[in-house]
């Protein structure tokens, strides 16, 4: 069958994959490359949010989370790190999908995947080339008269599918040259997360939670603001010199859309997840399509 998957970001490009790989005959239609989406400018750590908003969110991460340990890709590796819950939170569900999960106290301590998303969107670029996807770079105005359609086009996709829940909310993150750190630490005690994700040659600092954002242009006061909370929060960033800092706009919606109707199948609303969710969203997708 010939399916257009709409979009090149993670969600899109795993999407490519799985359905190539069940023999189908695949274009990615995208406005973006994927070097330039908010898959590009994720922090990348692979868990789900604390509290769940839906249970499908467990088998989707452990999916992932086996997909990249199989794929042995460039761009992820394995690391330990801590999680600071707020006082009283209790454990999340998906604790045990992690690997190696401990509760010490406040901290979840687990090894999980960093996913330097740059560099892991370029080789399964090149992947799902090599399966035989063709990739095309336009704007769709609408998903009608294409045929069978995978709508992966994350804050897109509000307006392709009339689909008013879906909120970009924007988030600032900054890059500091890597001291040689070795664990992620999370803070989410706060309203909104602090984060500090090494990737070997630069660590990704966070974050922002701005609903209703826009534009991508990073903030200056902002990028100072994260820098000193990410300095507080790890020590040992203090002389890390400041390469770049970055916006992207985090497709959220109340739930993740992955359903049929007609000929679109929907997986969109990943939220600040996406990177933590593809693969195992990815392959309901294929099944959908095969149903
Ligand atoms: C600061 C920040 C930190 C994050 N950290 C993490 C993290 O640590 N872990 C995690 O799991 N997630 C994280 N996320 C969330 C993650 O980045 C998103 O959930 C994910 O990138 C969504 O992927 P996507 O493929 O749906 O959307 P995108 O990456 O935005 O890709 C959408 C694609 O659709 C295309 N498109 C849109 N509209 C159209 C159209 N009309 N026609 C054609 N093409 C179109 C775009 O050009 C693009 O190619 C973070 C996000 C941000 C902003």
């Amino acid at each position: 069958m010939h399916i257009t998957v709409a979009g090149a970001g993670i969600i899109g490009l795993s999407c490519a994959y799985r359905l190539a790989g069940a023999g189908h005959d695949v274009t990615v239609v995208a406005a973006a490359p994927p070097g330039e989406t908010t898959s590009a400018v994720a922090g990348g750590v692979l868990y789900p949010p604390v509290r769940l908003p839906d249970k499908r969110i467990v088998r989707w991460t452990a999916e992932t989370l086996a997909v990249l340990r199989e794929q042995e890709a460039p761009g992820v590796r394995f690391r330990r790190g801590h999680v600071l819950l707020a006082p009283g939170e209790p454990a999340p569900q998906w604790l045990p999908a992690m690997i190696d999960p401990v509760r010490d106290g406040g901290h979840l301590v687990f090894t999980t995947a960093l996913v330097d998303t740059p560099v892991y969107l370029e080789w399964l670029l090149a992947q799902v080339v090599s399966l035989g996807v063709r990739v095309e770079h336009r704007t769709l105005a609408s998903l009608s008269g294409l045929g069978p359609v995978v709508n992966a086009t994350g804050s897109g996709a509000g307006v392709l599918a009339g689909d008013g829940s879906l909120v970009p909310i924007g988030g600032q993150v900054v890059h500091l040259a890597d001291p040689g750190l070795t664990e992620f630490v999370v803070d989410e005690t706060g309203p909104g997360a602090t984060y500090v994700i090494p990737h070997g040659g630069h660590v990704v600092c966070g974050g922002t939670e701005e609903p209703g954002r826009a534009g991508t242009e990073p903030n200056p006061v902002v990028t100072a603001d994260i820098v000193r909370r990410c300095r507080e929060l790890v020590p040992a960033l203090a002389g890390a010199e400041v390469l770049r800092s970055l916006v992207g706009l985090r497709p959220f919606r109340p739930v993740v859309r992955l359903e049929r109707k007609g000929d679109v199948v929907h997986c969109y609303g990943h939220g600040g997840s996406g990177i933590t969710l593809a693969w195992g969203c990815a392959a309901d997708v294929a099944a959908l399509v095969a149903s």
